[in-house]
């Protein structure tokens, strides 16, 4: 399989080195800078569940792309625009888009440019990072993808990709109903990334405040509201596995943009992941105070890093 994987950053490489790893045929869309680095130092990834360095196929926009089966998006929400741009040569009439990015509003760029039935549904559950050496560190062991199609003409690609990514390490699956899953992956992100951020902390470290507990339920319950407004209301057991992780008490886990935060990033993905899920929350009339308090957060948050 022909897979090319916009991004080397944390998420496309690792997950292009194990689809590598996997047999598949990988070339990574990077720009210049990580052109240059990756031509230098080859790809460098390092996880409990096991390392890969090597050299990989590196292409730039403008490069003559060959057509792919899949192109793997690992970019950030707010560089999607130009990713789609630099994607469209290699996209022909039966390649498939398989973001990995969080939050909906990806769905919905990429189906008006490129039509829902190009487009699969996948959410990667994994911690994973850049590292200032331009490695890529896996941060714990826990690595999950769900994917599948959101059209039934997608189906067998998503079944192959499936059995291709399951000759890597870490549990991987394709469901049937995708779409829920993609929501159940953004209530629980959107919720942890709202509280992780506002309060610059783990969830055992706001937990062990006075009213730590308070501030994560709601937030919980905003973004399950807005996902039963738009017709993805979340099962029990969902709910309950969200909760195991977001009331978890000994939980030294902060979302993904958090840790951004930590790193001094001048951009973070606070309209993808929180903005976007106040957008609908507005359009369905449902309240958000949380959710609101910790957009204008991350707002000034930007602010300040773009004046500094
Ligand atoms: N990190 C994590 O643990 C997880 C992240 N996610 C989600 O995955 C997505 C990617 O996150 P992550 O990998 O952490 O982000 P990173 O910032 O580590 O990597 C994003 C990469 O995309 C590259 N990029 C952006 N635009 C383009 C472009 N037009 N052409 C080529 N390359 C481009 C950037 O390159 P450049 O160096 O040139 O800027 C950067 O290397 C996000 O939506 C995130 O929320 C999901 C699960 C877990
Ligand atoms: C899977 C999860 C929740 C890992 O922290 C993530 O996507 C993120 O933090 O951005």
């Amino acid at each position: 399989m022909k897979i090319l994987v916009l991004g080397a950053g944390a998420i496309g490489a690792y997950y292009g080195a194990r689809l590598l790893q996997a047999g598949a045929s990988v070339s990574f869309l990077v720009r210049s800078a990580r052109a240059r680095q990756l031509r230098a130092h080859g790809l460098r990834v390092h996880s409990e569940l096991g390392d890969f360095s090597g050299a990989v196929d590196v292409v730039e926009a403008g490069d003559a792309l060959p057509e792919a089966d899949v192109v793997l998006l690992a970019c950030k929400t707010y560089d999607l625009p130009e990713a789609m741009r630099s994607i469209a040569p290699a996209v022909g009439a039966r390649t498939a888009i398989l973001p990995f990015l969080n939050g909906m509003q990806t769905y919905d760029l990429l189906d008006a440019a490129f039509g829902k039935a190009s487009v699969l549904g996948g959410v990667a559950y994994i911690a994973v990072a850049l590292q200032p050496d331009g490695s890529t560190r896996h941060l714990g062991a826990a690595d999950r993808v769900v994917l599948g199609a959101r059209t039934p003409q997608l189906q067998l690609l998503a079944d192959d990709l499936y059995g291709l990514l399951a000759r890597s390490p870490g549990l991987r699956a394709v469901d049937a109903h995708i779409a829920q899953q993609l929501w159940t992956k953004w209530v629980m992100l959107c919720s942890g990334a709202a509280v992780t951020c506002l309060f610059r902390g783990t969830i055992a470290q706001i937990l062990a405040t006075a009213h730590g507990r308070g501030f994560v339920e709601t937030a919980l319950a905003e973004c399950l509201q807005v996902a039963s407004a738009e017709g993805f209301a979340l099962a029990p057991d969902a709910v309950a596995q969200i909760k195991g992780l977001l009331l978890n008490p000994a939980s030294a886990w902060k979302a993904s943009m958090a840790r951004d935060i930590d790193a001094g990033m001048a951009r973070l993905e606070a309209d993808g992941i929180v903005g976007d899920m106040l957008v609908r929350a507005a359009r369905h009339g449902v309240p958000a105070p949380t959710l609101q308090a910790a957009h204008v957060h991350l707002q000034v948050y930007l602010q300040q890093a773009a004046a500094a």
